[in-house]
């Protein structure tokens, strides 16, 4: 039988609005149409998605009982740095998987932005920008976390990371509103240290919990395909891996072990 974590649950950060709907197309999708008329920061939680998708256009399976949500911000600065939102949302997903389950052990953080356990993914994030130059206007963050269900093997790429889900490998079932307080909560803690501080902190937090830091890896962009060890994130962000071509930084990749 199943563990239950049953979270009273009644805490939101201060400061951040909420949208919560039984269905949607996509929180993406509704996050660029409250834009023009939203107080932000807002959070939108849907309990179900109708077309939601993933990285690289690629479909985002959602069986019922999982988590989506769209963080919907207008970050001062460049996009560059409002970029770095992605490690924010990951190191808070890390920090809620750990409050919600009660263990750490087997959770990573997959470079830029994925939370695997045990090996497998069990969660994502797509950022989306609205903008020009050096403004970035709004900052949509999709997330979607697998509480209850992975979607099959089959509905993802032959070369991606098994997806896996927190029921399925902890036995602890997770209701999405309990995870959507949890999750909001250390986003915005996080953020608060980010307009403090600086990217500093959050990458150092972020890398405590990197995935295969040490390791060969391969990073694949859109033109190229790159192997080497993965030696940092630097200050932008970017995936610092050392190859036979000597120290690269990449800025946008696909990741594979
Ligand atoms: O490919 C990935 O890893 C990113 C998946 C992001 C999925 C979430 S679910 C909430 C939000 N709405 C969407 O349509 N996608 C994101």
């Amino acid at each position: 039988m199943p563990g239950y974590m049953s979270l009273t649950g009644d805490s939101w950060p201060e400061g951040y609005g909420r949208l919560q709907l039984n269905e949607v197309d996509s929180t993406l999708d509704e996050a660029a149409r409250q834009a023009p008329k939203a107080a932000t920061p807002l959070w939108i939680f849907a309990r179900r998605q109708t077309t939601a998708r993933g990285r690289r256009g690629r479909p985002w399976s959602m069986p019922e009982g999982n988590f989506a949500a769209t963080l919907l911000l207008r970050p001062a600065g460049p996009p560059t740095q409002a970029a770095l939102r992605s490690f924010i949302m990951s190191l808070a997903l890390y920090r809620a998987f750990v409050e919600v389950t009660g263990r750490e052990k087997g959770l990573a953080l997959k470079w830029p932005n994925d939370v695997l356990l045990n090996g497998g993914k069990v969660a994502g994030i797509l950022l989306e920008s609205t903008g020009a130059g050096q403004q970035t206007g709004f900052l949509s963050i999709g997330v979607g976390v697998n509480l209850v269900a992975a979607p099959p093997a089959s509905d993802v790429e032959a070369t991606a990371l098994k997806p896996v889900s927190i029921l399925s490998e902890t036995s602890v079932r997770v209701l999405p509103e309990t995870f959507f307080e949890v999750l909001a909560c250390h986003f915005a803690n996080l953020e608060q240290q980010f307009q403090q501080y600086g990217f500093e902190p959050i990458r150092t937090g972020w890398l405590a919990h990197a995935a295969r830091i040490g390791e060969v890896i391969t990073a694949r962009t859109t033109r190229e395909e790159y192997s080497g060890t993965f030696e940092d994130v630097d200050a932008e962000g970017h995936l610092v891996l050392r190859g036979p071509r000597g120290v690269m930084s990449i800025a946008a990749a696909d990741v594979y072990f």
